[in-house]
């Protein structure tokens, strides 16, 4: 699990190296407030994603499902500082089962909730569905801004970056890749 004293040391060693006082009113505090924030942030290192998609029931709908503009917030793994956006999962059930609506979006948080870069975000979710679910197909679309190149760096606020996944039939359909762009427009 999250080392919450090692955190909270690691915290306390930014502040004097940016020439802070920890121990000041202001910022005693911190490391402490921090490691928590941490622990939130990096949940899911400590969770298997597939694990919300037991949830399933028995829907005679081999057609398209989509949970459109889902928000999301993950950590960029090369500067530790977020980038953010909306996630867009759409599958075709196969044998008459479905998962929870709501089981799309935990998914996501859990894959979010780790030092991340947004290609593999993208396809772990792919990969998590395609295996847990065994649909049809699944295409998963990620637009986010990255704020290591908003606040800092190249300072391009407003840049997104989007990328997508597919597997199984939308791999071969571009009829359906277009449905589900036309839909998530
Ligand atoms: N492919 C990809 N790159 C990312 C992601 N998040 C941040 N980056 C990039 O990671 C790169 C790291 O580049 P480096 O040259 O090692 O670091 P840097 O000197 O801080 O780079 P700048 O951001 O250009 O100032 C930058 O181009 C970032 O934009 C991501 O999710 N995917
Ligand atoms: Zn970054």
């Amino acid at each position: 699990m999250i080392n919450h004293d090692k955190l909270q040391q690691a915290v306390k060693m930014i502040l004097e190296a940016v020439g802070e006082d920890p121990d000041r009113e202001g910022l005693k505090d911190t490391p402490k407030r921090v490691a928590k924030m941490y622990g939130e942030m990096f949940s899911g290192l400590y969770e298997d994603p597939s694990e919300h998609l037991k949830t399933v029931f028995a829907e005679s709908h081999e057609e398209l499902v989509l949970v459109k503009d889902i928000p999301f917030y993950s950590m960029c793994e090369h500067h530790l500082v977020p980038f953010f956006g909306k996630a867009h999962i759409a599958y075709i059930p196969s044998d008459g089962v479905v998962t929870g609506l709501s089981k799309l979006a935990r998914t996501v948080d859990t894959v979010a909730r780790r030092p991340q870069v947004q290609e593999r975000m993208t396809k772990t979710l792919a990969d998590t569905f395609m295996q847990a679910l065994q649909p049809q197909g699944v295409m998963v679309i990620v637009s986010a801004e990255h704020m290591c190149m908003s606040m800092r760096g190249i300072q391009k606020p407003g840049a997104k970056t989007v990328t997508t996944a597919v597997r199984g039939m939308f791999e071969e359909d571009a009829t359906a890749r277009a449905e589900v762009l036309n839909l998530v427009q």
